[in-house]
């Protein structure tokens, strides 16, 4: 039976026998109230206003941790475009950060008066555990690859047919909810899938726990700006 389900796996990828196996959380955290309050216009700009100061804090820790993630691919992917792809992701980083300082100054928010709120800290102490020398690529792209997706998937819905987004949010959620950032997350799917196929059991079994993890801490981060702490 056990072999039967491994073949299976193997037949449709890891990623999908895990979305399938974990649909309540991953909905939970890409149908959000907070991402359906932008989709159908009833959002408090308060609760926008407090996840992007907080989100500008949270990314400004992920940029080492995705430059953790582009040495681990150096020292350890069997693919030599795997490289390419994390690249990327570091290149645009810089070019979010300049944008979420655009934004704030639109809404009146200084960045440099943002305290990290409890939620905010142990999400960014995650980030700082999985840049350990001791967590596999494997693990560390899966964690990579799932806290994009989450933001490609939720932002996309708030773009999508039907959707009130009010303008002024627009740009915010065609910034991940974009066919080319939808393409990125896609290629590092794609990289996960490859490495989690000729994972052994332990590996396939940490990155698993590590993907549960990211999605509880991203819906911990929805809350959190909803002001449900
Ligand atoms: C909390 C969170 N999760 C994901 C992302 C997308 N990089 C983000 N900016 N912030």
């Amino acid at each position: 039976m056990e072999q039967k389900l491994k073949e299976e796996e193997k037949k449709v990828g890891v990623i999908e026998t895990w979305l399938r196996k974990h649909t309540l959380l991953f909905k939970g955290a890409t149908r959000h109230p907070f991402i359906l309050s932008i989709r159908d216009g009833s959002i408090d700009i308060t609760s926008f206003k407090s996840w992007l100061a907080q989100d500008y804090l949270f990314v400004r820790a992920f940029v080492p941790f995705v430059a953790s993630v582009l040495i681990k691919a150096w020292k350890e992917s069997d693919e030599s475009g795997d490289m390419e792809v994390i690249l990327g992701g570091v290149a645009s980083l810089e070019d979010e950060i300049s944008w979420f300082k655009r934004e704030a100054s639109k809404w009146g928010i200084s960045l440099s008066e943002v305290v990290p709120q409890q939620t905010n800290k142990k999400y960014c102490g995650l980030l700082e555990s999985l840049m350990s020398p001791d967590v596999e690529y494997t693990v560390a792209i899966t964690a990579f690859w799932v806290i994009e997706v989450v933001y490609q998937e939720s932002f996309a819905h708030c773009i999508g047919e039907g959707s009130k987004t009010p303008q002024e949010l627009k740009e915010t959620c065609e910034r991940w909810g974009s066919e080319a950032f939808a393409k990125y997350c896609q290629s590092l799917q794609n990289i996960v899938n490859r490495r989690l196929q000729k994972a052994s059991d332990e590996e396939l079994k940490k990155a698993e726990h590590t993907f549960l993890n990211v999605l509880e801490y991203e819906v911990d981060f929805w809350n959190m700006s909803r002001g449900n702490v």
